[in-house]
């Protein structure tokens, strides 16, 4: 068995009194609510690792055989950059066209896409232009792309080039282009924070602009605190 589709979660609960009693004062301080709200969706062909990459991102898990997204689905995790605190809600779409007419409905608030095929499958490359006229359709025109050739673990069973990429991704305004791979957790991270630092430096926000590296304070997984946090300090969504 795969010992990475574990969740390794922290807080033993078997301490001493001492332990507990330290703990449950840690827990009564609140945490400092989110400044802001930003929906991502991951699109793109069935299988291509869309579940994979959210599951990687928000949960640091990754599973050989999950089972296909019906409809959507999603993650929330609260991330630091530029010194705001965002609450980022990712939408896993199912990619079986089957689906699009739900899935077309979560294209319009979302300020990030992140579009994904796979560097073995061919046709998952053939179809991109297939998703990009969704985008077009339906997306918000302001909302910021990453293409995403996923599955670099797989290198012996690439069938897509870099390069072929790169060129496809050139042609479209705004499309940035990376590899990935949800296995190996290479580039995950680098996807959302990439993207979110471009939403964010789009935004009215009276917060400097700082360079990502410089940007990123920490990676929080979601805190056990009820959905509705006061509202946002900053104007940005
Ligand atoms: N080798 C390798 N396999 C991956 C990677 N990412 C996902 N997979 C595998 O690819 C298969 C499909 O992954 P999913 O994350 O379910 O793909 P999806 O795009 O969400 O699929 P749909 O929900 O059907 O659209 C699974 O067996 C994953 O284990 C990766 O980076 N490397």
């Amino acid at each position: 068995m795969d010992p990475r589709c574990d969740v390794q979660r922290g807080g033993s609960t078997g301490g001493s009194s001492g332990d507990s009693s330290a703990a449950s004062r840690r827990r009564k301080v609140p945490p400092r609510p989110a400044d802001c709200k930003l929906q991502v969706i991951i699109i793109g062909s069935r299988g291509v690792g869309k579940t994979s990459l959210m599951e990687r991102f928000t949960d640091d898990t990754f599973c050989e055989a999950c089972k296909s997204t019906v409809g959507v689905d999603f993650k929330i995790k609260t991330v630091e950059l530029r010194g705001l605190k965002i609450r980022l809600q990712i939408w896993d779409t199912a990619g079986q066209e089957r689906f699009n007419s739900i899935t077309s409905a979560y294209y319009r608030g979302a300020k990030g896409i992140v579009l994904v095929y796979d560097i073995t499958k061919q046709e998952t490359f053939d179809d991109l232009p297939k998703w990009m006229k969704m985008i077009d359709k339906y997306a918000s025109e302001d909302a910021e792309l990453l293409l995403v050739g996923n599955k670099l673990d797989c290198e012996a069973d690439r069938v897509i080039t870099r390069q072929q990429a790169e060129r496809f991704a050139a042609r479209v305004s705004g499309l940035r282009f990376c590899e990935a791979s949800a296995k190996d957790n290479f580039n995950v991270d680098e996807i959302f924070l990439k993207l979110v630092d471009d939403i964010l430096s789009k935004m009215p926000l009276e917060v400097p602009r700082r360079e990502l590296s410089n940007s990123i304070l920490s990676l929080q997984p979601e805190p056990d605190v009820p959905p509705e946090l006061p509202p946002p300090r900053m104007r940005c969504c």
